[in-house]
């Protein structure tokens, strides 16, 4: 399931993954993750900056006097006079000491504070977002490919909040260092900058390397992830057992991540490699400045004192300069998956449902399908939708039938505008449905999905949650759940109402494909909507549950509501006001029950009524003579 890394070039971060790019980025990324860090938490964001600053400059000070104590014992005098004339720079150092200790416990717990804020920022920001886009981009695979790489990003923003503390933590110790060097011998800071150079390029180009096998292995790890997980799905696990699946999802398993393994190794090897000759250009470079060193003491340019000191900077230069190029790289590596997820709310904004639209009609008279043609992205040849021409009128129940795959589901999810038609209009009165206020669509519909969804929360919420935004009424409730035919089973659950439908958690119960319909009809009722869509609503529901199903749809009918019915239970259609029959897309037949049956209609609808009522019919056996 390799990726080829044109997708990545959505942003081209990491084709800029040299050092003059990362050097140019810097300043934004670390403005954006202040930013961020600001909106999860001023105080800890306060506190942090100022013990890393205060704690740079307790340790440039602390070097400094570090230098009048070596300049002080290795100048002339009695040892005691030598040592008493140190004590105010020893004291100034032990103070830096203790100075620096408290800020960096400080900014320790500030960093703490603000990483999980920053994480839950970061992933709100996303979350909020994917939620409101449209349905046709959750089901592009680009888009879910986003997904899947953007999800690191909000880890990724809360790890940068350290490495950005660590990042502005060792450019000011690196700044004190380069400081005391300038002031000890120009030659010297060039020096240090050279034996860092090395470490700098082979922690980018590891890094670089990263990125790029991440990208092209994202949903190789994804599908890997998705088998292991099989395994012990709840759900599988009956087939897993039975029909003796989990040693054909392990092979699988295995093999996945089996070549994961080869990618880690290859990665593992050319890092080695990377690494050895880092270490070979860092061991030259050091040479170099401590032979510098040497020839400046020996030709008496510097004196011991001096030297010692010099020796102090440039190990502490170099190692303060070592953790900047290995953190700011860390910094850089998290911002390439923060900079997915910035990409990913840019591509949501991009796909959002309109938030605004036209008013829909107060008193709607129908809703019309005028020649719509509808293909799913990616189906290129196959129309779900071929011109269909349907009218939905206000208060009539309208069954649509066909065969599986003939496009019945894919039209209740135009009518719902989870989609917009390629050709034609879904026109509500004078309205087309793809300039209407979404919402307000959205708020005249209940649906009962064919894969409603089962919600892992209790009874009471998978009822309620028909109208999430409503105060809940256990008077309404109990009246939907009537209306559907699930009061007993909710009397039935061991806490009623208050039942958790989530087997594998605490105090879950698990409950029958029929009373999960049940409940799915009760979370329609309770929506309380102006039209009914009911795509195959009594699949699972015993004979006389789907007989009271129908009769209820009939009665909220006569009550002015409308009601779209998928089945393929065709005597339950019988009551329907039209009835549209589709094949391959297409309508090839409609009107009433009765038009339909009669000799003179195209006859599909006849033929299929006939072979359904066949399988019912009962011949008793002969008496035996
Ligand atoms: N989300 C989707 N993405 C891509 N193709 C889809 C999607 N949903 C349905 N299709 C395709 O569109 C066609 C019509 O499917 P649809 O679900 O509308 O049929 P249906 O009449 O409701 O079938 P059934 O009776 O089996 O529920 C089928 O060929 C199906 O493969």
């Amino acid at each position: 399931m390799r990726y080829e890394a044109g997708w990545s070039t959505h942003d081209g971060s990491f084709l800029e993954l040299n050092l003059r790019a990362m050097i140019a980025r810097m300043p934004g990324l670390i403005a954006a993750t202040v930013r961020l860090a600001h909106r999860a938490d001023r105080r800890a964001l306060r506190q942090v900056a100022g013990a890393e600053i205060g704690g740079g400059i307790a340790q440039a000070m602390g070097l400094i006097a570090v230098n009048q104590v070596l300049v002080h014992l290795l100048g002339g005098g009695a040892t005691v006079d030598k040592l008493i004339a140190a004590v105010p720079a020893l004291t100034v150092v032990a103070v830096t000491a203790v100075i620096g200790a408290l800020l960096r416990s400080a900014s320790t717990a500030g960093t703490g504070r603000l990483e999980p804020k920053v994480f839950r920022v970061a992933t709100e920001e996303y979350l909020e977002r994917v939620a409101r886009v449209e349905l046709s981009a959750v089901e592009d695979e680009q888009f879910h490919k986003l997904l899947d790489s953007a999800q690191w990003g909000a880890e990724s923003a809360r790890r940068m909040i350290r490495f950005c503390t660590s990042v502005v933590s060792a450019s000011i110790s690196l700044a004190a260092a380069a400081g005391v060097l300038t002031v000890l011998h120009p030659a010297l800071l060039p020096l240090l900058m050279l034996m860092t150079l090395p470490s700098a390029w082979s922690s980018l180009t590891i890094a670089r390397r990263r990125y790029v096998s991440f990208h092209t292995w994202v949903q190789h790890a994804r599908a890997g992830q998705l088998l292991g997980r099989l395994l012990i799905d709840a759900q599988a696990a009956p087939e897993v057992r039975v029909h003796n699946i989990g040693p054909f999802l392990l092979r699988h398993f295995r093999m996945m991540a089996e070549t994961g393994e080869r990618e880690q190794t290859r990665l593992a090897g050319l890092a080695a490699r990377t690494g050895l000759v880092a270490s070979g250009w860092t061991g030259l470079a050091t040479a170099a400045t401590y032979t510098t060193l040497g020839l400046l003491l020996w030709t008496g340019t510097m004196d011991l004192a001096v030297a010692g000191t010099a020796v102090i900077a440039i190990r502490t230069g170099s190692s303060n300069l070592d953790a900047l190029v290995i953190q700011l790289n860390y910094l850089y590596e998290e911002s390439l998956f923060v900079s997915d997820l910035d990409t990913l709310c840019k591509e949501a904004d991009k796909r959002l449902i309109p938030e605004t639209g036209r008013p829909l009609p107060a008193q709607l008279r129908s809703i019309r399908f005028e020649d719509v043609s509808f293909t799913y992205p990616g189906d290129h040849d196959t129309p779900a939708l071929d011109r269909v021409d349907v009218t939905i009128p206000t208060g009539r129940i309208v069954a649509l039938v066909g065969n599986n795959g003939s496009g019945k589901s894919t039209l209740a999810k135009l009518l719902c505008g989870l989609y917009a038609p390629d050709s034609g209009r879904v026109m509500w009165d004078d309205v087309d449905a793809t300039e209407a206020d979404r919402a307000e669509l959205f708020d005249r519909i209940a649906l009962v999905a064919q894969d409603f969804y089962r919600w892992p929360f209790t009874a009471r919420i998978n009822v309620a949650i028909g109208r999430a935004t409503a105060p809940q009424d256990d008077a309404l409730l109990d009246e939907a759940a009537a209306y559907a035919g699930a009061d007993e089973t909710v009397a039935s659950l061991p806490r009623g109402w208050n039942t958790l439908l989530a087997r594998g958690y605490r105090g879950g119960h698990q409950i029958s494909g029929g009373q999960w319909q049940r409940l799915g009809i009760a979370r329609a009722r309770h929506r309380d909507a102006r039209i009914l869509v009911v795509d195959e609503p009594t699949s699972a529901l015993d004979a006389e549950a789907e007989q009271r199903v129908f009769d209820q749809i009939r009665n909220m009918a006569a009550d002015g509501q409308t009601v779209v019915l998928i089945t393929h239970r065709l005597h339950s259609v019988r009551h329907a006001d039209v009835i549209y029959v589709l094949e391959r897309g297409r309508v090839v037949e409609e009107g009433s029950f009765t038009d339909l049956m009669s000799p003179d209609a195209v006859g599909t609808f006849r033929r299929m009524y006939r072979v359904q009522s066949e399988q019912y019919a009962y011949e008793p056996e002969p008496a035996e003579q």
